[in-house]
C-alpha cells in the first residue's frame, strides 16, 4: 500500500487504465476518487465545463497553476491541437513527481511541461526562461489566496493579451471572493460564472471564466 494518497491514485491508474489513453487515465482517477478516496482534482462534473471552455478557446499555449497529480493537465492536453504546449506549475515536489508519471502514462508528455516551484517566482520567468510570449488559456487551480495576485502578475508580465482566457476553479468552495471581485469590477475582463459542484461531492462550487479585454 503506497504511503501517500497521490501515489495510491497513480498506482491504481497504472494497474487499471489503458496506457497512452488520456481519457482512460482521467476516467480511472475519477473512478478511484469517487469510489475509494476523495482527492482535489477538478473532477468529472467541473471537468466537462473545463473541456467546453478549452474547446471553444482552442489554445496554442496553455498555462496551468496547480498541477497536483496531473488530472487537469491530462484532461486539457488530450484536447490540444498538434504543436500546442501546456506549462503547468506545481510547488510540491512530491506531487510534481506523481504528475510527471501520470502525464507520461497518459501519453501526453510531449505537450506538457511541469514547472516545479511557486507561481510568484515562475510566472515572471516564463518569457525569459521558458520562451513564452503570450498565453492563450490559463487554468487557475492552485491556492485561492493566490488567484488575484497571480492574475495581476500575468497582466504585469504582459503574459496575457486581448482574448486570453482565465478559468478559475473553486470560486465558491473553498472560495475566491477577492478574485471574483477583482475580475468582475476592474473593467479589463468579460466574466462568466459556471455553477457546478465540488469534485466527487454534492457541495456547491463554481468555475469563473474571465476573458481579458486588454490592458
Ligand atoms: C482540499 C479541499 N478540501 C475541502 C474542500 C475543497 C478542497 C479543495 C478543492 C479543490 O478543487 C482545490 N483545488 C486547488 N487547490 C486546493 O487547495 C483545493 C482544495
Ligand atoms: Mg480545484
Amino acid at each position: 500500500m503506497a504511503q501517500r494518497l497521490e501515489e495510491r491514485i497513480l498506482e491504481y491508474v497504472k494497474q487499471h487504465a489503458a496506457e497512452g489513453d488520456p481519457q482512460s487515465v482521467v476516467d480511472h482517477i475519477d473512478k478511484y476518487c469517487s469510489q475509494k478516496e476523495w482527492a482535489m482534482h477538478v473532477g468529472d462534473e467541473k471537468g466537462l465545463i473545463l473541456d467546453q471552455v478549452v474547446k471553444e478557446t482552442n489554445p496554442t499555449i496553455v498555462l496551468e497553476l496547480g498541477t497536483y497529480c496531473g488530472y487537469s493537465a491530462t484532461r486539457i492536453a488530450r484536447l490540444l491541437k498538434p504543436g500546442s504546449r501546456l506549462l503547468t506549475v506545481e510547488m510540491n515536489p512530491e506531487n510534481a513527481a506523481v504528475a510527471k508519471q501520470m502525464i507520461q502514462f497518459a501519453g501526453v508528455q510531449d505537450k506538457v511541461e511541469i514547472l516545479e516551484g511557486s507561481t510568484e517566482v515562475i510566472i515572471p520567468s516564463l518569457k525569459t526562461k521558458y520562451g513564452v510570449d503570450r498565453v492563450d488559456f490559463v487554468f487557475i487551480d492552485h491556492f485561492s489566496e493566490r488567484y488575484t495576485a497571480d492574475t495581476k502578475l500575468l497582466e504585469e508580465c504582459q503574459l496575457i493579451k486581448k482574448g486570453s482566457v482565465l478559468l478559475a476553479d473553486n470560486v465558491v468552495f473553498p472560495g475566491a471572493p477577492d478574485f471574483l471581485e477583482y475580475v468582475r469590477t476592474c473593467g479589463r475582463y468579460d466574466c462568466t460564472y459556471y455553477p457546478s459542484h465540488l469534485e466527487y461531492s454534492d457541495k456547491l462550487d463554481a468555475l469563473e471564466k474571465a476573458v481579458f479585454k486588454g490592458p
